[in-house]
């Protein structure tokens, strides 16, 4: 009821242990907070906060346009939904290396497991697409030290993202995110990032530089196909993430919706695909609040069906 029993210290254990366990740690992208649950309750190990999705939904690309304040919100908002890790991404971390400091520190009070900063330069953009640049070695570095020193819990899982990959193309690419990858580790990355991989290869030649948890990330339409959890198990990949695959799926379905309650003047025909009532309040935990209080909430309310 209202928010999870469990405390963001202990999420960043289980975050930290799920990553050490050899097992390949499967976070699908939690769009809204409604998610949340949903994710726990199907048996993923985490959720992760995407920055493209809080981008998208405001209606904005993501070019690095949403706030601070704005995904902490959202952190918190998503994070207390659930007793599950939460891993964020904090884009390229707000600024300077002072305000990647206070990122971190505000990330930590809203309550996430761990957090991604990348080193693209400012306005960022899509990992997956074409005419990406990235900052020098020594700025990516200091980006990560920053967030290491600044973290008040040593449990923070603060990730490095290079979005290296992408500038260069061919094996010269990989070679480049390889050495950033060692680059970034050395600093203090708990984990790293590659972003924009191409192959399952690509995750090997990542997996054998670094001994830190490495991610995968499964963005539909990107640069690769979609690698199965067996496949990237297989490699050695310690984290997936599914961004942006529930915002794509829920607006496929809400732009078919309405395109049938346009021509046919309702949505009798789309009950079948439609979330029943009943499944969205046991997601809201209605029953814990009506035994919480009898007298405020009573939801037996006739004539409803499902
Ligand atoms: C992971 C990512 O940073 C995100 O914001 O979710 C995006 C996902 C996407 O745009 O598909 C990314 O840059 O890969
Ligand atoms: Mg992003």
């Amino acid at each position: 009821m209202l928010s999870s029993q469990v405390d963001a210290r202990a999420k960043r254990q289980a975050f930290r242990a799920g990553l050490e366990s050899g097992r390949l740690q499967r976070f699908p992208g939690a769009f809204t907070p409604l998610t949340a649950p949903l994710i726990q309750e199907l048996g993923f190990e985490g959720a992760y906060i995407s920055g493209a999705v809080m981008a998208a939904e405001l209606g904005l690309p993501d070019i690095g346009l949403t706030t601070l304040t704005e995904v902490v919100q959202r952190g918190h908002q998503i994070s207390r939904m659930t007793d599950l890790p939460t891993l964020i991404d904090a884009d390229t971390g707000f600024g300077e290396p002072m305000n990647v400091a206070r990122t971190v520190h505000e990330l930590e009070d809203a309550g996430v497991a761990g957090l991604h900063i990348e080193d693209q330069v400012n306005p960022k953009r899509c990992g997956h697409l074409d005419g990406k640049e990235v900052v020098s070695a020594d700025v990516a570095a200091q980006r990560i030290a920053a967030a290491v020193k600044a973290r008040r819990d040593p449990g923070l899982v603060i990730m490095a993202r290079t979005d290296v990959r992408g500038t260069v193309p061919g094996e010269q690419g990989l070679s480049l995110a390889v050495d950033r990858a060692k680059a970034l580790e050395a600093v203090g990355a708990d984990a790293i990032f590659p972003e924009a991989m191409q192959s399952l290869a690509e995750f090997e030649a990542i997996r054998a530089a670094v001994k830190v948890p490495i991610l995968a990330n499964m963005t539909e339409f990107g640069k690769s196909r979609l690698f199965t959890h067996e496949e990237l198990e297989g490699v050695g990949v310690n984290l997936v993430i599914h961004p942006v695959s529930l915002l794509r799926i829920a607006m496929g379905a809400i732009e078919r919706g309405l395109v049938d309650l346009r021509d046919s003047g309702t949505l009798d025909g789309q009950l079948d695909g439609m979330q029943t009532r009943a499944r969205l309040y046991e997601l809201n935990d209605y029953a814990s609040y009506s035994a919480f209080d009898q007298t405020l909430f009573d939801f037996e309310v006739p004539g409803t069906h499902e």
